[in-house]
């Protein structure tokens, strides 16, 4: 089930660093009853490492993050559009769009998204929108 317990269907955006994909690839599988039926975003690259590997999910790509990706993502928090995002950030290397990423993390912070960036703070985040 992807639907919170009013029945609305969550709205997610899921986006990984390169050193993040595999962690950010294995969560969605480990919880690929609960995403299958939302509304799925993702950045170029993750969305496509998603699909190889969840064909079934339906993930809607945006462009790669350094190519404006994650400023699609902003734009849609802005909007209203986004019930979470789950970002995995990758700590130890330097970004060429670290302005980006600060930009939607930012975004992301400033309308009190839920907003999770490691695996087991993305499970504690979904288990709340499950349960509304
Ligand atoms: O760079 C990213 C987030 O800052 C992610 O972009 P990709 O999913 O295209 O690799």
């Amino acid at each position: 089930m992807s639907n919170n317990l009013s029945g609305d269907t969550l709205r997610v955006a899921l986006v990984a660093h390169d050193q993040k994909k595999d962690a950010l690839v294995a969560w969605v599988e480990t919880n690929a009853e609960h995403l299958e039926s939302a509304q799925l975003y993702a950045t170029g690259t993750t969305g496509s490492r998603i699909n190889d590997a969840l064909p079934v999910l339906n993930i809607h790509c945006l462009k790669s993050g350094p190519l404006g990706g994650d400023q699609q993502i902003g734009a849609l928090i802005c909007e209203g559009k986004l019930d979470a995002l789950f970002f995995f950030i990758d700590p130890m290397s330097p970004m060429p769009h670290d302005v980006d990423v600060k930009a939607l993390s930012r975004l992301a912070i400033v309308y009190d998204l839920p907003f999770a960036n490691s695996q087991s703070t993305a499970t504690y985040v979904l288990k709340g929108l499950l349960n509304g």
